[in-house]
């Protein structure tokens, strides 16, 4: 084969690889003039081979492009490569990558231009420089340090504001990223390392993260860095990774603060309601994990309320101040311990082995109140009942082991207060039938399950029968007989004694104007109010109301409170007492001798009677001390102008005795039973049909 064949059969083979090439490949003579164009060329410029063999290289050229890179290409053997617009058949113009070189093509000089388009690239490069610009730019204005990583060298770049944000002078540490590490908190580098390896590997979609960083007074202060890749290679890997560093330690004190107070109670700063049932929750998983035991100590003080209302809100807030500080002083660093609200708190003690260990710290606890608590100069002694449970023997969970340790704080405050009891399934019977009451009193009333039995209120000096006490009867289909002493402290807790007590009311002032006209006008009806009663408004108008509406004289009706009503201190229960004897109805102090029983009472509000309670009356025969209560109680009731009645008469002894000491009325079995109303007109008719 001659010089001139092989010339022809490379040309050939050049034509026919070139088929196949997805790059552009032209070959233009010396003119400028198309020669040759692969398949890829013309799908690029939109032209079919036909038409590019009319044309010029010229002629690809978009507007004012420099034309001068062919006449380099075309004295030239290297590679020559330019960055160019060109112009397709329908007028789009889009960036290209020539690379020109001098070739000898079927025997002439010509131009081999290989093209590519580089549309993406550019587009892709404007982008990454727009955003890092506008990147930069935005961490100036937000007054954030700017960091710069460049990934391959491991060198990181700093701004000025980067150093100064931490107390640091420019250029203070080396630019590695090892000295990065060194300054982050050693708790978060975990964090923080995780978070940018997620990033880079494209597994989390952004950076950003929190963490504490090394100022150079050694303090450390909280830093939220956020960045982005804004540069990968031809493996996707990236290159150069930029972000910045905003000093974030106010907004993070106050994301702590509000954190504090979700979970710490803000009077004795002991972890709260919330945060104390959260860490029992977590003591017992952990003990059923060690085979251990979780003793729940429930405490609560005893009488605070009293306290409270009568010292005041802030005597009883620096009272809770200073138990909470005794309890604290008691457990070990590992216990916890909590306010639930009011005056109740629990003690977690975890990890036992034995129950035998939590007594001596129940002990200590104990002790803690047996000495007096001095508030603002005044000296108190405050007790303490403590209910205790153990995980898991009493309960299957914290819930149950709570509801448990609450239940044995009753039984413990039932024994009489200032002791501790420990949970016995018998607890748990009483806290079912509390519950069982409560729904059962729903709807109770109108159901007609309440009624009402009188009990006689006799003139201890002749005998005669001056009046009764009204008292609610509950007979229920599930509970069957309730007795009041039960049923109506659920019912002031749950509210449904405001109704309850209007039901009595109404039935007990129909009943006495039925008696009134058969018997005796004079004939006296007493009834209970309970204290949640006095937060009725409708309260004083109610009585009112349904005196005129029966038609009873004010004077007939006496309303029995206790000490209760009164320790509240609330200005409204002063006015609504005084518009109820402003009424002409009679007030009287029940159980008196029990509680504080404290005599200012007596000079404040606008008594007429007092009933000593029953408990006294009780011990006359054998407690000496009871009958010289009792003599004091009746020479100074009289000394005040107020009348005596003795509750709980059982025996012709107590009858005789209260006789003697000149004790106005009587009230008890040894007269007669409460009994309902139709009992007691029975027994009314016997009594008066003899006096007709
Ligand atoms: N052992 C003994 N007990 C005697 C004797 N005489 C009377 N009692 C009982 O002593 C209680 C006297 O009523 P209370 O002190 O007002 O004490 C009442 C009162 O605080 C309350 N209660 C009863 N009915 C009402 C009511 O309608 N409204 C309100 N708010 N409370 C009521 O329930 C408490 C208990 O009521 P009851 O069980 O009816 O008990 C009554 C009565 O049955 C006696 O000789 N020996």
């Amino acid at each position: 084969m001659d010089t001139q064949q092989l010339i022809e059969q490379s040309d050939n083979i050049f034509k026919v690889l070139t088929q196949q090439s997805t790059q552009g490949i032209s070959v233009a003579d010396i003119h400028g003039n198309y020669i040759f164009v692969n398949p890829a060329f013309c799908k690029m410029v939109g032209y079919s081979s036909e038409e590019l063999l009319n044309l010029t290289v010229f002629d690809m050229k978009a507007p004012n492009q420099d034309h001068s890179s062919f006449e380099q290409s075309k004295n030239s053997k290297e590679k020559h490569a330019i960055k160019v617009m060109l112009q397709r058949k329908d007028g789009s113009i889009f960036p290209a990558e020539v690379i020109g070189k001098k070739i000898t093509f079927e025997n002439k000089e010509c131009v081999l231009g290989t093209v590519q388009d580089i549309s993406e690239r550019v587009e892709t490069e404007r982008a990454l420089l727009e955003s890092d610009t506008r990147y930069q730019l935005a961490m100036k204005v937000a007054n954030d340090g700017v960091w710069d990583w460049h990934i391959k060298t491991n060198l990181v770049e700093y701004d000025e504001r980067y150093y100064t944000m931490a107390g640091y002078k420019k250029d203070a540490f080396p630019y590695t990223l090892e000295e990065w590490k060194k300054r982050v908190h050693p708790d978060d580098i975990t964090h923080a390392m995780n978070a940018m390896d997620l990033y880079m590997q494209g597994k989390a979609r952004q950076y950003d993260i929190e963490f504490r960083f090394l100022c150079q007074d050694n303090s450390y202060m909280w830093i939220r860095s956020r960045g982005k890749v804004i540069q990968k290679d031809e493996h996707n890997n990236a290159v150069r990774f930029i972000g910045t560093h905003s000093d974030i330690s106010v907004q993070k004190k106050h994301e702590e603060k509000i954190l504090y107070q979700a979970h710490f109670d803000s009077l004795t700063y002991l972890p709260n309601r919330f945060l104390s049932l959260d860490r029992l929750k977590h003591a017992c998983i952990e003990a059923n994990r060690n085979k251990e035991l979780v003793a729940l100590l429930f405490l609560d003080l005893d009488d605070f309320k009293k306290v409270n209302d009568t010292l005041g809100h802030e005597t009883g807030d620096r009272l809770l101040q200073e138990a909470a500080n005794r309890l604290r002083g008691v457990v070990r660093s590992v216990d916890t311990v909590g306010r639930l609200g009011g005056d109740e708190f629990i003690i977690i003690l975890g990890g036992l082995k034995s129950v035998d260990e939590a007594h001596p710290i129940i002990d200590n606890l104990l002790n803690q109140f047996r000495e007096m608590f001095v508030i603002h100069k005044r000296e108190l002694l405050l007790t303490a009942s403590v209910g205790v449970a153990i995980y898991p023997n009493d309960a299957r969970d914290s819930s149950e082991l709570l509801r448990n340790a609450d239940s044995a704080m009753y039984d413990a405050k039932n024994c009489g207060r200032n002791t501790f009891s420990y949970y016995t399934a018998q607890m748990n019977q009483c806290a079912q039938r509390r519950l069982a009451i409560e729904e059962q009193i729903h709807g109770a009333l109108n159901r007609n399950e309440f009624s009402v039995f009188y009990q006689v209120k006799t003139n201890l000096s002749n005998g005669k029968i001056m009046g009764a006490e009204a008292l609610l009867r509950w007979n229920n289909p599930a509970l069957g007989n309730v007795p009041p002493d039960e049923f109506i402290a659920i019912a002031e807790q749950t509210g449904n004694i405001i109704q309850l007590g209007k039901f009595v009311l109404e039935q007990s002032l129909k009943q006495t104007a039925l008696w009134h006209k058969e018997y005796q006008q004079d004939f006296q009806i007493a009834v209970n109010l309970s204290p949640r009663q006095f937060r009725d408004p409708q309260l004083v108008q109610f009585i009112d109301d349904t005196l005129k509406a029966n038609n009873v004289h004010a004077s007939n009706l006496e309303l029995e409170i206790t000490e209760g009503v009164l320790l509240s201190g609330y200005n409204y229960v002063e006015s609504m007492l005084n518009s109820i004897t402003q009424m002409g109805v009679k007030m009287a102090m029940d159980d008196f001798g029990t509680g504080y029983s404290s005599l200012s009472y007596l000079r404040t509000y606008p008594f007429d009677v007092i009933k000593i309670d029953r408990s006294f009356i009780n011990e006359i025969a054998t407690a000496e001390k009871d009958r010289a209560l009792i003599n004091a109680i009746i020479s100074m009731s009289h000394a005040l102008n107020l009348k005596v009645v003795a509750e709980g008469i059982e025996t012709e002894e107590q009858c005789q005795y209260l006789r003697k000491v000149n004790c106005d009325l009587g009230q008890g079995y040894l007269f007669s039973k409460p009994i309902s109303a139709q009992a007691m007109t029975k027994l009314l008719d016997s009594t008066f049909q003899i006096n007709k």
